[in-house]
């Protein structure tokens, strides 16, 4: 972690899934807890963020003020409203220069973040859009960045760094578009994972196995296969080859996969994810 993140004042808002995510692999690397403000309307949330030492506030202008970096954490159906609020309190406040905005929110594009956040001299935040996930929480992420073009190299830094302290892959895309296809692959990536991982389990238990032994072989089979693909020289298909000999099992189960159309069902899921960015940034932007 760099020493300019380190001495940033860094606030979420909106405290779910994503945010606990990135502060719980934050905290990790050792950000200070009394550096990290976020802003949560509801309560159960905001006492678990509690838990973690952060501190903790219902109001988004209060978490917001004077901070370095404001990461939007809220779902895309509300990243206008909170935008609009913080934009106004900036212009209130007579905030000289706004804070860098880091935007997590699927499909929602920099076009629209910025007309949202635009202050009332016409000054509008420099913004970038961040496609994390959560394995961040174990310091175990991969992100995609794009930034607007008004952004600095030194504010891209500060941004690698903040995502790099949680992400193992940190990709900055040279097209926004790209990031509905980062969000595609990698953002929702590891729900096909735990999919998957779901579907061993209750294949391995209807043949036998209890249930308990078939979590942890399925799990640690996810794990040590993960390991592997980053550890390894070797690429995926030879990984896969390695396992599988001639006509034996691995072939019989992989033939089984091809015949189901395995590479058009994921071929199928990334572009329905990657869509559903799309649409979601067209519905809920600036100029729907
Ligand atoms: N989950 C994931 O794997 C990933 C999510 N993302 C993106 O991250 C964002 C957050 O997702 P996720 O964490 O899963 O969602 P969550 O619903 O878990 O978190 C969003 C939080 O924001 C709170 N909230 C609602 N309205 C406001 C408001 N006006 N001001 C402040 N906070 C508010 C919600 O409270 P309440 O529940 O009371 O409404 C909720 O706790 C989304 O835009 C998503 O696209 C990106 C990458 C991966
Ligand atoms: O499902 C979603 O919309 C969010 C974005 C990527 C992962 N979760």
């Amino acid at each position: 972690m760099t020493s300019q993140l380190q001495g940033s004042k860094v606030a979420f808002i909106g405290g779910g899934n994503m945010a606990a995510a990135i502060i719980g692999g934050l905290l990790a690397k050792d950000m200070s807890e009394d550096k990290i403000y976020v802003s949560e309307p509801w309560e159960v949330n905001r006492d678990k963020m509690k838990k973690l030492g952060v501190h903790t506030t219902a109001s988004n202008v209060e978490a917001a003020q004077e901070a370095d970096i404001v990461i939007l954490a809220v779902k895309p159906q509300v990243a206008k409203d909170v935008c609009r609020e913080l934009g106004g309190a900036w212009t209130a406040q007579r905030t000289s220069p706004p804070p860098l905005v880091i935007s997590i929110a699927a499909g929602i594009t920099l076009d629209s973040l910025q007309q949202w956040l635009k202050l009332g001299d016409g000054h509008t935040p420099h913004t970038v859009r961040v496609m994390p996930n959560t394995p961040a929480l174990v310091g175990e992420g991969a992100s995609g960045l794009f930034a607007s073009r008004d952004v600095t190299d030194s504010e891209k830094d500060l941004t690698t760094a903040l995502l790099g302290s949680v992400s193992k892959a940190v990709e900055w895309v040279d097209k926004e578009e790209l990031l509905d296809v980062v969000t595609g692959l990698s953002g929702s990536g590891p729900a096909y994972f735990f999919a998957l991982v779901e579907h061993l389990i209750t294949s391995a238990t209807g043949l036998g196995l209890s249930t308990e032994q078939a979590t942890r072989l399925a799990k640690q089979t996810c794990f040590g296969a993960g390991k592997m693909l980053v550890e390894s020289s070797e690429e995926p298909a030879q990984l896969r080859k390695n396992v599988t000999s001639p006509n034996g099992t691995t072939d019989a189960a992989l033939k089984s996969f091809d015949a189901s159309g395995f590479a058009d069902i994921v071929d199928k899921a990334v572009k329905a994810a990657t869509s559903r960015g799309e649409e979601m940034g067209r519905t809920l932007g600036a100029s729907s």
